[in-house]
């Protein structure tokens, strides 16, 4: 199914139609499962989610479970932690309760990033996948997490959670979630969902904004080739869309 793609003329305008989404699969995933499962990312997007977010009142805040898309494998207080990111922007305006916002195990995560191994990053993994089977496994009898909503960020390159160009970790098909130790982008250690979890989502959105995102956006949603991790985010029953401020979507001749 052809993706749903939204453009606005500011960041503003983006923010409301954005939020205009996230509360209605919100208001529908609690009205049938009473409770709201979502999935955020780092970069732009928090602040563009909260921009409108963080006011509004017709939101179930006690229904929400927030994971993450992707993570840096950092202390929860370091400036390079989505978490502290999507804290500052939304948490700490709103009253999502502590215990469903599900972040890594900072207990787990070395001071010292010489000190990671195998054993310790598969600990993180374990824990958080955990934290997934605990909340998922009660409502879906299935080989992966559904999630209600997932939000995520595209990069120039055209990766989007940690999931990078010509990574294997695109191939993964069994795992929920996997460690990458080699991401192009710093920091090198992260987790990130992998494609299945994506791709059973009820509901995917990107948010793409600036001009700098115009040739990716391009190679994405108007090209063929199927080698960019954001083109393999094809949700196989649930809908897709782009939102895009004007600047990002001005390249684009299907908008
Ligand atoms: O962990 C990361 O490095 C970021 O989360 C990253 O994946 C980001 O989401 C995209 O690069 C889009 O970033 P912008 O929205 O800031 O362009």
């Amino acid at each position: 199914m052809a993706p749903h793609i939204v453009t606005k003329p500011t960041i503003d305008e983006l923010s409301i139609a954005l939020v205009d989404l996230v509360v209605e699969e919100s208001r529908k995933a609690i009205n049938a499962r009473d409770r709201f499962t979502i999935g955020l990312s780092g970069g732009s997007l928090p602040k563009v989610l909260a921009t409108d977010l963080k006011d509004r009142e017709d939101v179930e805040w006690d229904k929400w479970q927030v994971f993450f898309c992707d993570e840096r494998l950092v202390p929860l207080d370091s400036e390079d932690s989505n978490y502290l990111l999507c804290k500052r922007e939304l948490f700490d305006h709103v009253p999502i309760p502590p215990e469903r916002i599900h972040t890594i195990n900072n207990e787990l995560i070395p001071k010292d990033q010489d000190a990671f191994t195998e054993e310790v990053s598969q600990e993180i993994i374990d824990d958080y996948e955990k934290q997934l089977i605990e909340v998922f496994a009660c409502v879906n009898a299935v080989k992966f997490p559904v999630f209600d909503l997932l939000l995520l960020g595209i990069g120039p390159d055209g990766h989007t959670c940690s999931l990078f160009p010509g990574h294997s970790l695109l191939d993964e098909s069994s795992l929920w979630v996997a460690y990458i130790e080699d991401s192009p982008k710093p920091p090198p250690r992260r987790i990130t969902f992998t494609l299945p979890v994506i791709n059973h989502a009820h509901t995917v959105a990107f948010v793409a904004t600036g001009a700098g995102k115009q040739d990716v956006l391009c190679k994405i949603l108007e090209e063929d080739g199927k080698d960019l991790p954001a083109q393999l985010v094809k949700p196989s029953h649930g809908r897709l869309y782009w939102f895009l401020d004007d600047k990002a979507a001005a390249k684009l001749t299907s908008k």
